[in-house]
């Protein structure tokens, strides 16, 4: 009798603490998604029926008359965003109050311990300025050239394929390939044969961090949902295979390196520099292996997927890739037929496709930030002017970028995919596929540089065209760290020569 008394007024207590706790958003007079017990406004993820990007695009979507909507991420107060500027207060003005990203199992995760995404305060700043330095636009115009060698395997390893088989071109394993012998290459100064081998070093790693097998995916979910557990549990977020496989390959260079003073000007080795500097977190094997892991983890796969989707949206949209050409052409002629640093920064229409690209298709489709401090906002209703609303500190606050682009309010005609509004235009600013404010992409310069080199390797010698069975529109897949495609892209490539 005694037990069943206590287990009731134990249930009690803990009804009673998520009553109050759910009752969060009620007191403020926020609007909000109304939470189901103990699993708040996530079960959805937490089952595996979808992913936190869903979950506040669909908020972002279905509470269009609000600038921000409350939601519970478990029992966490939560907020989804849908005002841009409160978005910009949020990532630029009040920096301070919202610095942090949400945290993610880093402490045990040899590979992520160091990456500036899930760095705090002063450890954030310091790594972030070092790291930052290496991605200056006068560091990547040193890396073109060898860009443009690498996208000339490219073209030659595609007309290789196209000899062989009438088959359409597998672009999503072509576009990762390009990005992994760049990243190989001007990241560790090695040749990784991407357009030689049939499985490719990089590609292994890549398709092992991205894995969306089922121990993976309920790790990472732990990771992001309850990442003290993680740490205590000792899940990494990414595998520890890879970290142990890899970090041997980069200690190698490393040692290669000292021994036979080879210099090829590459990051490894300019972090290498810092190390002999004696500069904070950069002084240790494991600390430098951890960059070299960050530029690969960051760099790889996004830029892929969005080289990719851009030569998908380039196929489908024939006058857009006509523009390109001809921008590409007249540029290069008028530089006596060589892609000089000039002649690429030149080619604007070129790099609007790719921001055009990653406003339809922003692999990293969710920005997320926490209160470090009580904050004040507006109203949550637009246009009135209601009372502003206190939120405390430890908020996460989400900006979903998939619902953020096809709001007609950000985008005129979101659905069409025109890179002409990136040229001059007031939309352009409301473009976030990059982030935005001190926390902002990092290798925003050095994505841009590969991506664009790639699309005019391929430009420059092929018609790309939608191949017989591919779907319409992409579907996304469900269970994957980045926005990507549930299955491959495939594109014919016709030769123009
Ligand atoms: C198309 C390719 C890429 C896209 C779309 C992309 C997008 C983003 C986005 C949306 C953020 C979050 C910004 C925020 O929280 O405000 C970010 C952060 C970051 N990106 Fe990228 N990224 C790309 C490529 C790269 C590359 C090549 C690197 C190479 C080093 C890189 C390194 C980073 C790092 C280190 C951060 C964290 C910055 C910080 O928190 O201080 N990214 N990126």
């Amino acid at each position: 009798m005694f037990a069943y008394i206590l287990v009731l007024v134990f249930a009690l207590i803990i009804y009673l603490v998520f009553s109050a706790k759910y009752a969060h958003w009620k007191n403020r007079n926020v609007p909000y998604e109304k939470p189901t017990f103990f699993f708040g406004s996530i079960r959805k993820v937490l089952t595996m029926h979808s992913n936190m990007s869903d979950i506040c695009n669909d908020l972002y979507r279905k509470y269009e008359k609000y600038r921000y909507v409350g939601f519970f991420n478990m029992w966490t107060p939560a907020i989804v965003v849908r005002d841009p500027e409160i978005m910009k207060e949020v990532l630029i003005k009040q920096f301070k109050s919202y610095r942090n990203w949400i945290q993610v199992p880093h402490n045990v995760d040899g590979a992520l311990s160091l990456n500036p995404f899930v760095l705090h305060n002063e450890e954030w700043k310091q790594v972030r300025s070092n790291l930052s330095s290496q991605f200056t636009s006068a560091k990547v115009k040193k890396m073109l050239p060898n860009m443009l060698l690498i996208g000339s395997k490219m073209i030659k390893y595609v007309k290789d394929q196209l000899k062989g088989s009438s088959d359409a071109m597998n672009v999503s394993d072509l576009t990762k390939r390009f990005t992994g012998e760049v990243v190989f290459n001007c990241g560790y100064g090695l040749d990784a044969r991407s357009f030689i081998d049939k499985q490719p070093y990089p590609l292994k790693i890549a398709d092992q961090i991205c894995s969306n097998s089922m121990m993976v995916q309920i790790k990472q979910t732990i990771g992001v949902i309850f990442p003290n557990i993680a740490n205590i549990m000792k899940y990494t977020f990414v595998g520890d295979p890879i970290e142990s496989d890899f970090k041997g390959t980069l200690l190698a260079v490393l040692r290669c390196r000292e021994d036979e003073t080879i210099t090829t000007n590459n990051f490894l080795e300019k972090i290498n520099g810092l190390r002999s500097k004696g500069v904070p977190y950069f002084t240790t094997d494991d600390q430098l292996i951890c960059h070299a892991y960050t530029f690969f983890m960051d760099g790889v796969e996004t830029s892929a997927l969005a080289f990719a989707y851009a030569l998908f949206e380039l196929a489908r949209n024939p006058h857009v890739q006509e523009k390109a050409k001809h921008e590409i052409e007249c540029v290069v002629q008028r530089h006596n037929d060589e892609i000089t640093y000039e002649a690429f920064q030149e080619m604007q229409y070129v790099e609007s496709i790719i921001l055009e690209t990653l406003r339809l298709y922003p692999v990293i489709s969710l920005i997320g930030r926490v209160c470090l401090e009580d904050v004040t906002l507006p109203s949550p209703n637009f246009g009135a002017d209601g009372e502003s609303v206190t939120i405390s500190k430890g908020t996460q606050l989400f900006m979903p970028l998939i619902a953020f682009s096809e709001d007609a309010t950000n985008f005129s005609d979101p659905t069409v995919f025109n890179p002409d509004r990136f040229q001059n235009s007031a939309q352009s600013l409301h473009f976030m596929g990059f982030g935005d404010g001190p926390k902002t992409c990092l290798g925003k310069s050095f994505a841009l540089a590969q991506i664009k080199i790639g699309l005019i390797a391929i430009l420059s010698n092929f018609t790309v065209e939608l191949a017989k069975d591919m779907a319409i529109p992409l579907k996304a897949e469900n269970l994957h760290i980045f926005h990507s495609p549930e299955s491959d892209i495939l594109l014919n490539f016709v030769d123009r020569l």
